[in-house]
Order: structure tokens, then C-alpha cells, then sequence
């Protein structure tokens, strides 16, 4: 289908050594102006290069805050190519008219075998055994060392990973608790916690799987470590805000915890040639990754794809489901007329000042399709109109007071 912004002029920026999946996408998709770069980049550069994206692709290293929002003024989307969206002003891009998409379920399963397998190497005291064979010594001792069968997993935030760790981990055995804000369905034989007290005191190995939110934000802290059985065990796979890092320094130096597994940090390096600093670095029995959770080649692959296919499918066709910021709308393919785009402030009277514009040009209506959030209003109006009619009608829409972005798609 021809799109009256031509496929060629709109530039995709890709940080973070997105997937190479995500550049066939856009490139199968007509889209030839891609920029990829492997590493987020510091913000000056970062407000320099957003300034003529329209698509802006990155993972969880970029911060997209509302002042770098503001420099990318031809913005139309940006893809997160991962779970968490935390690192972008997700309200500050709704208000610019701009959706952001995700990949909420593609690298769910990587973590889960993650946090199961460091579980596994926790409770065998492996990391402090692996670290003294490099050094040359030999403690061959069934002391410290257990199975996971029989032992209680306490999950915390049980959501999409949350769940999955807990299947895995009753297929192994293990006896599954749970903790999360919400109501949620058990599923296996895991059982909800009283409250999160009740799980700390209960289980030998802790997992967080909670999202970055100003709620979880040094959520764990000295009070919740205290409250961790002497000798158990903390994985913490979600984000490095959550927990309170000297805190949890403090307490494995104590032995009053027998060993953690850390792959995110409340400050992490931008790159793969940045140094990394932690309170943690030297202690044989925590694990730590460089924030791979989700970085497997199947996760990356697809996540890839994903979010590229969500983005080109927004870019020429104007459909937002799954987006995380703004107003889903599901849209078929009408061909033979004309598609506008307008998204305003969420107002009232808006609708019928479009309406109205519509009725005194005479223009015949096809389709309608609005959504609502609490700050945005999207409306997709299918026409049979001439591209001069539809040109004119986007300038008009444009001047409509609340507006903040409009497109005519093809
Ligand atoms: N290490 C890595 O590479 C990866 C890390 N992640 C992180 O994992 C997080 C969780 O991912 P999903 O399970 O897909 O998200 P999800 O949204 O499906 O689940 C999160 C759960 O946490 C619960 N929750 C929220 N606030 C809570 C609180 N204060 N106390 C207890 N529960 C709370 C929610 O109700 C929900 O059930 C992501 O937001 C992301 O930050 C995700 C993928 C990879
Ligand atoms: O999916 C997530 O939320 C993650 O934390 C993974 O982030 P990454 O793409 O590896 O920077």
C-alpha cells in the first residue's frame, strides 16, 4: 500500500544493539533509513541523533526522559525492545501524541530458566566452589550444599515471569509461595503468601520479579533482609532500583544470607567496554550477570521482530494494540479510502469539532475508530476523499484546539 509519507524518508534510529531481526523487519517493510548503533549513547548525543528519528528503537539502557522527548519533534513511536518500559516518561511521550510498544512476553522464558538454574547453583554453593578451583583449592564437602526438592521458592511480583519461574521450579520440586500486590491466580500448587513478611520468614530461596515503579523502588531493603531466613538466598532479575545494594552488601558480609544472584544494578554500565562498579564485586558467593536476563538469542530474535512489527504496523496502518502508553486500536485495511490520524488531548468537545469538520466539507465518513486514555484521545477516520481533500482536511484537523498530532496514512 503507498503511504503518503514515503516509507524511504522515515529514519529509524536503533541503540542498544537491538536484534539485526529488527532491521529485516523494517527493511522487508520498504523502510531503507535505518540507523543502528550498538550502545546506548551518553545524552548529548542521544538529544542530537532523536532530533529527525520518527522511529526510535531501544532496550533498557536509554533513557527517554520528557527533555530528550522533546528534541525528537518528528517523533511518531518508540519501540522498547524488552520488557520493561520504565526507562521511558511514558505519560510525557503520550502527551507529545507519541505510542510506545514493548515485547511483554518474548523474553519471559529466559529469564525464568535464569533465576531457576542460579537457584539450582545457590543452594550447591557452586559460585564460592567455582571461584576456589580458579584459585587452585579443592573443597570437595556435601557441607552447605542442597537440593532444591523440597525447598521453598518465594516469588515476588507474580506476573508473567513470576509465574513462569514458579511452574519451572514446582517441576523441579521445589514448594512455591508467592507474593504481589494484585489477586492472582495460583498456578500448580503455589500458594499466596500472607504478606511479604510471612514470605521472607518462609522460604529458603527469594526471587523479585516486580517492576521498576516508584511503589518498588528500594523496596528491599535492610528490614526485608533482616526478615530472610539466616543462610537463604536472594535473586533479584527484575530491576536494580528494587533493591537496596549496600543494604544487601551488609547483609551477605553478615552471613545472615547465604548467597545472592544479581543481573541488575542500580547503576549500570552504558556499554560492553564501560566498567562496572558494585559493593558486591569480590564476594565468591553471589553470582553476578551484566543485566542478561533476557538476553538469549531465540529472546532477542523474536523480541526483534516483535517490536519492529508492531512499529511498522503503527507507521502504515496506524493500529496501536499493545502499546503501553496510549490508546489501543485494532484497524483493519480499508484500501480504497483515505486514512487520517488525529490524536489530541483527552477534552471534551474534540470528537464533534472533527465531526463537524467532516459534515461541512461534505466528505463521506467509511470508517471511525476513537479510544480514550486519561490524557489522550485517538481517533482513526477512514474518508473517500481526494489526496488534495484529505491534505486540506489534515490542516483543519491540525487547527482543531487540543490537537496534538495528525497524519494522513495513505
Ligand atoms: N533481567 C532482565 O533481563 C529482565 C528483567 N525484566 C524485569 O522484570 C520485570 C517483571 O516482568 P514481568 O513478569 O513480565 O512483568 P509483569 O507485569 O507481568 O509482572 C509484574 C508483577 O509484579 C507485581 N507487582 C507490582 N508492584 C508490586 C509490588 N510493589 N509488590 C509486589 N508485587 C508487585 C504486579 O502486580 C505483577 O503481577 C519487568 O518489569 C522488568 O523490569 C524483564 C525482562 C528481562
Ligand atoms: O526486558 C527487560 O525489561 C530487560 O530488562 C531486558 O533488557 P535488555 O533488553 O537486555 O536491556
Amino acid at each position: 500500500m503507498k503511504t503518503s509519507f514515503p516509507r524511504q524518508d522515515i529514519k529509524v534510529l536503533l541503540l542498544e544493539g537491538v536484534s539485526r531481526t529488527a532491521v529485516e523487519v523494517f527493511e522487508r517493510a520498504g523502510y531503507s533509513q535505518i540507523e543502528y548503533h550498538a550502545k546506548s549513547l551518553p545524552e548529548d548525543e542521544l538529544k542530537a541523533r532523536v532530533a529527525d528519528a520518527h522511529i526510535i528503537g531501544i532496550r533498557s539502557r536509554t533513557h527517554l526522559t520528557a527533555e530528550v522527548l522533546e528534541h525528537a519533534k518528528r517523533l511518531i513511536a518508540v519501540g522498547c525492545y524488552c520488557i520493561g518500559t520504565n526507562q521511558v516518561e511514558l505519560t510525557a511521550a503520550a502527551r507529545l501524541g507519541v505510542p510506545v510498544f514493548n515485547a511483554p512476553y518474548s523474553n519471559t522464558r529466559s529469564v525464568a530458566e535464569l533465576v531457576i538454574a542460579e537457584a539450582i547453583m545457590l543452594l550447591r554453593g557452586i559460585p564460592q566452589k567455582n571461584a576456589l578451583c580458579h584459585r587452585g583449592g579443592w573443597t570437595k564437602s556435601a557441607s552447605g550444599s542442597f537440593e532444591v526438592r523440597d525447598k521453598v521458592l518465594g516469588i515476588i511480583g507474580y506476573g508473567h515471569i513470576g509465574t513462569q519461574v514458579g511452574v519451572l521450579a514446582e517441576s523441579l520440586g521445589m514448594r512455591v509461595i508467592f507474593h504481589d500486590i494484585e489477586t492472582k491466580l495460583s498456578l500448580g500448587n503455589a500458594r499466596a503468601a500472607g504478606n511479604l513478611d510471612d514470605l521472607l520468614e518462609r522460604a529458603d530461596v527469594v526471587t523479585l520479579h516486580v517492576p521498576e515503579t516508584p511503589a518498588t523502588k528500594l523496596m528491599f531493603g535492610k528490614n526485608e533482609l533482616d526478615r530472610m531466613r539466616k543462610g537463604s538466598l536472594l535473586i533479584n532479575a527484575s530491576r536494580g532500583t528494587v533493591v537496596d545494594i549496600d543494604a544487601l552488601a551488609d547483609a551477605l558480609r553478615k552471613e545472615h544470607l547465604g548467597g545472592a544472584a544479581i543481573d541488575v544494578f542500580p547503576v549500570e554500565p552504558k556499554g560492553n567496554d564501560d566498567p562496572f562498579v558494585s559493593p558486591l564485586i569480590g564476594m565468591d558467593n553471589v553470582i553476578l550477570t551484566p543485566h542478561i536476563g533476557g538476553s538469549t538469542l531465540e529472546a532477542q530474535d523474536n523480541i526483534g521482530i516483535e517490536v519492529a512489527s508492531k512499529l511498522v504496523r503503527y507507521s502504515d496502518n496506524g493500529s496501536t494494540l499493545s502499546a503501553v502508553n496510549f490508546p489501543e486500536v485494532a484497524l483493519p485495511e480499508h484500501p480504497r479510502s483515505r486514512r487520517l490520524l488525529h490524536i489530541h488531548r483527552n477534552v471534551p468537545g474534540v470528537l464533534s469539532r472533527i465531526n463537524e469538520l467532516f459534515s461541512a466539507g461534505n466528505i463521506n465518513i467509511d470508517a471511525q475508530f476513537l479510544q480514550t486514555n486519561a490524557d489522550v484521545g485517538y481517533v482513526v477516520i477512514d474518508v473517500s476523499a481526494d489526496e488534495q481533500q484529505a491534505a486540506s482536511l489534515k490542516d483543519k484537523l491540525a487547527a482543531i484546539p487540543g490537537t496534538l498530532r495528525t497524519r494522513v496514512l495513505y
